[in-house]
């Protein structure tokens, strides 16, 4: 018993039309690093909730430090010593960091005290953080630290993180290893949930890898190649994307001067954007999340209008204009954040393809929805892009976020838009399907289209853009192609944004 912390024997959990997690076992030791890895809809995020106590086991048994575990709740597992950091934060802007840490502890201790206890606590780790700062002016990177803060002034013996880096600099990802380091140092283990291959390896003692539900593996990431992770997550071998030549054509999308205010108190103003995309070619965006990225794709989407002369689609000016109009137009995008934004919740996927598709797909007759139609599409995206749900009728909420993304995605590429905006397109989504998706934008593009990929992974942006820009505090740097850049130039480009100096002297 003494080598193991948490002990996971025969969980299984069942949800209608998929067993989600199939009799899976496995042990983790104190103080290591254990990777759970598997492919969109394995069932990570399942496993993690039953151990988080959110959701109840159908069989099996948990064992912490030899005692039976049953979390009948989350306040269950914090008090067993069990915390987690989500991939979604859940924290209030309009807050001090301190008020949402004292919000999610049982009992905070005196506003002065705890103030003391982050800032140790933020120091003891290497997590720049100062108590007072208003969360909604944070970076990415510092929400999460709040939430780690938050879980690390309880002492936890198991720390479960759901894809901590994919909203992460390449400087915050090593700040948050020497943290994770440390912590193992200390005894803790953690339970690490990513589908970046690499880092899995660079960081985790151990991986359990999930398939449909059931363990197929575990091993020794350092020993395994990372091609060789993938294949045992999918079961089969898969292709990397292959660019086809393409001819750049006319400029279909044109930025010219775009200015608007920030939207409410925390959001990013644009600030004198600029830029054009030829029909065939691929623009990237890059920089570090919070620098006027969401502000762009709402600018571009008609979400925001704004001076029509600032954004125009081929020969018209679309400024002006709703989503509705651009979209009529074949300017087409997708949003960040799939459940809430891109995709509504309790709509089933024939509903969420029937709000984007409506006009450009024809679902309508005098007024009236053709629900033959709208399946007959959702079922097309199902089939195009692998997504995994038993049918077109679940609600969108009941999909992995992997496969909800892909859904979303297909959704607009499907519609064969003439401009196509996407922000962070593989979010969530593991190697294979990150591979077919970025395949489908390089086919899109070869097929005549202008596309704008707005995301943080450089390597993705490396993979597919034939020119690249970064945002910075809602400027757009200076336009490269991107055969031309070395990695030290485009951190120059995205530089100097959120006081990311600042992080790296006190880590
Ligand atoms: N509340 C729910 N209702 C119905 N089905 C669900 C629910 N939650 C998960 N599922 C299904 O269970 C399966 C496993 O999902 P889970 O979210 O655990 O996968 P995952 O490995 O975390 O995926 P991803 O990498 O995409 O986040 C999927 O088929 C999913 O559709």
């Amino acid at each position: 018993m003494g080598d193991t912390l948490l002990s996971l024997k025969g969980l299984t959990k069942a949800y209608p039309g998929v067993v989600a997690n199939d009799d899976v076992s496995f042990d983790i030791r104190p103080g290591e690093i254990h990777a759970l890895l598997g492919e969109n809809g394995a069932g990570k995020s399942t496993l993690v909730k039953m151990i988080y106590g959110l959701v109840k086991p159908d069989q099996g048994q948990m064992t912490l430090k030899g005692a039976p575990y049953t979390p009948a709740e989350p306040r269950a597992a914090r008090a067993a010593g069990v915390a987690m950091v989500f991939q979604h934060f859940s924290l209030f802007d309009a807050l001090t960091v301190a008020e949402n840490v004292a919000l999610g502890m049982e009992n905070p201790p005196k506003p002065r005290d705890l103030a003391r206890q982050i800032r140790d606590v933020s120091e003891a780790y290497g997590l720049p953080l100062e108590p007072g700062r208003v969360v909604g002016t944070l970076s990415a990177g510092e929400r999460q630290r709040v939430e780690i803060i938050r879980c690390l002034l309880q002492n936890p013996r198991l720390l479960i993180m759901d894809e901590p880096t994919s909203v992460l600099t390449p400087q915050e990802v090593d700040i948050l290893f020497q943290t994770l380091r440390q912590l193992r140092a200390e005894g803790t283990s953690i339970l690490y949930i990513s589908h970046k291959l690499e880092e899995i390896r660079a960081l985790c003692d151990t991986a359990t890898i999930l398939r449909l539900g059931k363990k197929v593996a575990t091993c020794t990431p350092a020993d395994t190649t990372a091609r060789e992770l993938a294949e045992m997550m999918v079961g089969a071998s898969f292709n990397t994307p292959e660019p086809k030549p393409r001819d750049k054509g006319a400029v279909l999308l044109q930025v010219e001067g775009l200015s608007l205010a920030a939207p409410g108190n925390f959001g990013t103003p644009l600030r004198d954007i600029s830029f054009q995309v030829h029909a065939g070619e691929i623009l990237g965006i890059g920089g570090v999340a919070g620098n006027g990225q969401d502000e762009l794709l709402a600018a571009l989407s008609g979400e925001r209008r704004s001076m029509a002369q600032s954004v125009w689609l081929a020969e018209t000016a679309v400024g002006a204009m709703g989503p509705v109009k651009r979209r009529a137009l074949g300017l087409l995008c997708a949003p960040e954040e799939r459940l809430g934004h891109a995709a509504a919740p309790d709509l089933s996927l024939t509903e969420n393809a029937f709000l984007t598709a409506a006009k450009r797909q024809d679902l309508t007759k005098r007024g009236l929805i053709r629900w033959g139609e709208a399946r007959n599409f959702a079922d097309k995206i199902i089939k195009a892009f692998d997504v995994r749900t038993p049918s077109a009728a679940t609600a969108a909420r009941a999909l992995s976020g992997g496969n909800l993304q892909k859904f979303v995605i297909g959704r607009e590429i499907l519609q064969r838009p003439r401009v196509l905006v996407v922000n962070q397109p593989t979010w969530g989504v593991d190697a294979a399907a990150a591979a077919a998706i970025r395949q489908a934008l390089l086919d899109l593009a070869a097929s005549g289209a202008a596309i704008v990929v707005i995301s943080q992974d450089l390597d993705e942006l490396m993979e597919v853009s034939d020119r690249f820009g970064a945002l910075n505090e809602g400027r757009l740097s200076v336009i490269h192609p991107v055969e031309t850049l070395t990695l030290d130039q485009i951190g120059l480009m995205m530089g100097g944004a959120h006081d990311m100096e600042v992080a790296h002297a006190h880590a």
